[in-house]
């Protein structure tokens, strides 16, 4: 019971994030995925992009994800879960988070690096600011553990050929 702290679960959670992103690409959305994990690490929900599939351009899978949450559950309860994701929420998706009530993101590669990725195309002009930053200038903390050398192999892999 209890906050889970264990890094090799994190890893195992954003690899399964990687399985999301795969099926958002998949589905012929952008490769990224979330979910939403309680105290003690069990998955809650999952949540691929869906900014194509949906026309939404606000569609990103920690946004989507954080306004599931906030439908399903309340701030209090969110307080304690953990958002997991491939990718460090952009300046939106934190706004989002932070809005939500989450407790804690734990992500695996950072913006910086997914902005080497995406580069020029149109489709990702990364906001290169860190969600650290935008959660700093909040009125109440969100922890952030990220990034994760360990899963960037298989989460960059995704991306391959993906972005012009
Ligand atoms: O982190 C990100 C960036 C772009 N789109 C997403 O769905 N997530």
């Amino acid at each position: 019971m209890g906050e889970i702290n264990n890094r090799e679960r994190h890893i195992e959670l954003l690899r399964r994030c990687v399985e999301v992103s795969v099926r958002a690409k998949a589905s012929g959305n952008h490769p990224f995925g979330a979910l939403l994990a309680d105290a003690d690490g069990n998955v809650l929900l999952e949540q691929g992009n869906i900014e194509v599939t949906e026309g939404v351009c606000t569609g990103h899978a920690e946004a989507s994800l954080a306004a599931e949450a906030s439908r399903r559950y309340p701030k209090e309860r969110l307080r304690t879960y953990t958002l997991y994701t491939t990718a460090e929420p952009c300046a939106m998706c934190a706004g989002d988070i932070y809005w939500s009530g989450i407790g804690r993101v734990v992500y695996g590669i950072s913006e910086r690096r997914l902005a080497g990725l995406t580069g020029e195309d149109k489709r990702n002009l990364t906001l290169d600011l860190p969600c650290r930053i935008v959660f700093g200038a909040g009125r109440r903390p969100i922890e952030v553990l990220g990034p994760f050398p360990e899963v960037e192999a298989e989460t960059v892999a995704v991306h391959a050929g993906y972005w012009s």
